[in-house]
């Protein structure tokens, strides 16, 4: 109808609202604030005369729920700080992209506490009160999903999520002991030193991912906590791109103290083939070996002892090394070797970093090897039929091949273990009688092709 208001589809804002001016059969001509647009009549959607100047802060009181209308609902809330909005029981959270403290100190805890949902301003915290106050009224456990694009603000919605939920349930611990919520809430550092990295979208995306189970018991207080992880991404350790980084581990590795960069055999990581396939090395916001002594920390509070810390780096460094072992051909048809002294020193260093002495920890043996079993390993694939083992040469290209599945699958198992020993160090209660469950899965990235940039099929590159 001519005179009214719509919202038609713009190729730079999206979206744009104007008046209706003229009708031609499919097409109507819209008046816009900058230009005037012509439009398909079924590609249009109706703009509310009425819309309120701020918002709304449940998507529900909106006259047309339809993408555009969303849109600006979430853009003029945006605008005026007000980063969160319901959609009924779901909340959508607009990443500010600037710390917003006032939203999340204590006097806000306490105003959120047995609030009925949609009764204050939406808020995570009113979502983990909701999860909780259910729990304890009905006896029945809770789960809250995190969902969203990379980047998008899961992990940090998370960790308000845990805030909260360490707030309602904590308990009152002696100075000495630290208390279950603190060390799930301390082990965030350690997971994201190994599980996280600088992507396009976000310079600490996460990698991973993360369920974290809060136990409680019969009065609503937290008994225990389990941390449990999937998919971290395993191409990453061999396999980076322009401007992305691999896991952040490996940089403040290098950045560490002197003693350790000697101790380990590194140095600038520019000369590190798993790391300078990328120009982006250092991070503005990012001081790596200030992250190394943060990260070091963060380990001893979780409990990992001096020795495991040893071991869990000597792994890292001998990635690194591993990564710079190239190929070139054998002596033997299709059969490879060490291309010349510089691999032979790292896949040297290697071996040596990767055996320890593991006599108190109780990390897996990821190898016990002496570089000769490492190159043979690397160079040769054996087959076990059911009357004989067959060993057949592997030619530079395998070999290369064999040497990025083996570093890839070393980081995984390292990083399995790592959360295994936090959720020891944080302990579980099999007994607890409910528990409130936050997923925050790993977060989706379009790419014009997704696919494995080796195009080879091992599993470990999955
Ligand atoms: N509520 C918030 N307040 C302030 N800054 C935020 C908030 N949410 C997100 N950010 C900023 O955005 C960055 C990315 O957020 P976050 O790491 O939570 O995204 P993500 O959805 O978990 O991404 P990925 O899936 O890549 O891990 C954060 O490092 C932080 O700088």
């Amino acid at each position: 109808m001519i005179g009214s208001h719509v919202w038609v589809e713009d190729p730079d804002d999206a979206w744009l609202d104007g008046e209706v001016i003229e009708i031609n059969g499919e097409e109507i001509k819209v008046k816009c604030t900058a230009k005037t647009v012509v439009a398909k009549t079924s590609s249009s959607y109706p703009k509310d005369p009425e819309f309120p100047e701020c918002g709304v802060d449940d998507m529900t009181k909106l006259a047309y729920l339809h993408e555009p209308g969303v849109l600006q609902n979430l853009k003029c809330r945006y605008d005026a700080n007000e980063i969160y909005t319901y959609t009924g029981g779901i909340l959508i959270a607009v990443n500010p992209f600037k710390r917003l403290p006032h939203l999340y100190d204590i006097q806000v805890m306490q105003k959120y506490k047995g609030a009925a949902l949609g009764e204050l301003s939406p808020h995570p915290f009113a979502v983990a009160d909701s999860a909780y106050r259910q729990m304890i009224n009905e006896g029945i456990s809770q789960a809250i999903l995190v969902s969203g694009e990379s980047g998008a603000g899961k992990t940090e919605s998370t960790k308000m999520l845990m805030r909260y939920l360490a707030y309602m349930g904590g308990r009152v611990s002696n100075a000495e002991e630290r208390s279950v919520e603190q060390k799930v809430l301390e082990s965030n550092p350690v997971l994201e030193a190994f599980g996280n990295a600088k992507t396009v979208r976000n310079n600490n995306s996460s990698r991973f991912g993360k369920f974290v189970e809060i136990q409680f018991d019969q009065r609503g207080r937290i008994s225990g906590a389990a941390i449990r992880t999937y998919l971290l991404e395993r191409s990453r350790v061999c396999q980076v791109s322009d401007p992305e980084r691999n896991y952040h581990c490996f940089y403040m590795l290098c950045s560490a103290r002197k003693e350790d960069v000697e101790k380990y055999k590194l140095g600038n990581p520019r000369t590190f083939h798993y790391l300078n396939q990328s120009n982006c090395i250092e991070l503005d916001a990012l001081n790596d070996s200030e992250e190394y002594i943060a990260t070091r920390r963060a380990m001893d509070v979780v409990g990992i002892s001096e020795e495991e810390q040893d071991a869990i780096f000597r792994v890292v460094a001998a990635i690194l090394h591993l990564g710079n072992v190239e190929f070139s051909k054998g002596q033997e048809t299709d059969a490879s070797e060490p291309k010349n002294d510089k691999s032979r020193f790292h896949l040297k260093t290697a071996a040596e970093l990767f055996i320890c002495e593991w006599k108190t920890s109780n990390m897996p043996l990821l190898f016990r090897c002496d570089e000769k079993s490492l190159e043979e390993s690397l160079c040769k694939r054996v087959f076990v039929t059911r009357d004989e083992t067959i060993t057949k040469a592997l030619d530079p290209n395998a070999a290369a091949l064999s040497r990025d599945a083996l570093a890839k699958i070393v980081y995984s198992k390292l990083f399995d273990w790592l959360v295994e020993k936090i959720n020891v160090a944080i302990g579980q209660d099999k007994e607890s009688k409910f528990l409130i469950g936050v997923l925050d899965i790993y977060g989706f990235e379009s790419f014009k092709t997704n696919r494995c940039l080796t195009g080879c099929h091992l599993p470990a590159c999955l």
